[in-house]
């Protein structure tokens, strides 16, 4: 489901990404750890098709990202669904139309878009505030808002970049277990994050763990030359 090949990756003299390489099947469970600046959203990013591949090979969902035209994209993002660490939710629009904007722009019936955002945002306990608009809920709601959107879409990979960073410890744990139930039914999730408790908590999850741009360790066999 996802293949990387001695990925490198600079801003200007500066590689933010050295060498890296590793796979994961369908329904995999994979963390990405590492300290601050050690390369996970350069990772991200070029996984969802936002920086381009300079060095290496990655492809996902069956496209390879080193050629894949910008105006395919879109094809790319049917499948392949992102948490941003900075949520990139519209904040004046309501929870519910947040939520059910991605179904809609794919053409989704009413009937289906009501049914599916009102399963997610309960799985989410955001259905109280689904007629709130979103600068008007708290920093942790308005992350649950970003995962409901990107898990809405039922992606094959879901890849969220510190999606816990605003919560306490139990709705971290709640988040995960919503991740964790996206797994189960098969869809493999990147989770970005610092949070050791959260790592522990997901006993068969694969780690891979940056430093410096660099592979710092990793509990599976990661890549195969
Ligand atoms: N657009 C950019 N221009 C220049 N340098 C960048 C850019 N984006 C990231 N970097 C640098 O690349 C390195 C990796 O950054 P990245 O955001 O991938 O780290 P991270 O592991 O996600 O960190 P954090 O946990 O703090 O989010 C950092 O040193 C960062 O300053």
């Amino acid at each position: 489901m996802i293949q990387v090949k001695h990925l490198s990756h600079s801003f200007g003299r500066y590689w933010a990404l050295k060498n890296i390489s590793f796979s994961l099947d369908k329904g995999d469970f994979l963390f990405l750890t590492g300290p601050s600046g050690a390369g996970k959203t350069t990772l991200m990013r070029i996984l969802h098709g936002s920086l381009p591949v300079q060095r290496g090979i990655a492809s996902i969902a069956g496209f390879d990202l080193k050629s894949l035209p910008e105006k395919r994209l879109y094809q790319l993002r049917r499948q392949v669904a992102i948490v941003f660490q900075d949520f990139k939710i519209l904040p004046d629009e309501t929870v519910w139309d947040n939520v059910a904007l991605p179904l809609q722009v794919r053409g989704m019936v009413p009937g289906q878009v009501h049914k599916r955002v009102r399963a997610v945002l309960r799985s989410l306990r955001l259905d109280n505030k689904s007629w709130c608009q979103c600068r008007e809920i708290s920093g942790g709601e308005q992350q649950r808002v970003a995962v409901a959107r990107a898990v809405v879409i039922n992606p094959k990979v879901l890849l969220a970049d510190e999606p816990t960073g605003n919560l306490d410890k139990k709705l971290s744990m709640q988040l995960v277990e919503v991740f964790r139930q996206f797994h189960l039914h098969g869809t493999t999730v990147v989770l970005a994050t610092h949070n050791e408790e959260l790592i522990n908590s997901l006993p068969g999850a694969k780690i891979l763990c940056l430093r410096e741009g660099a592979e710092a360790g990793c509990n599976w066999e990661s890549a195969e030359d």
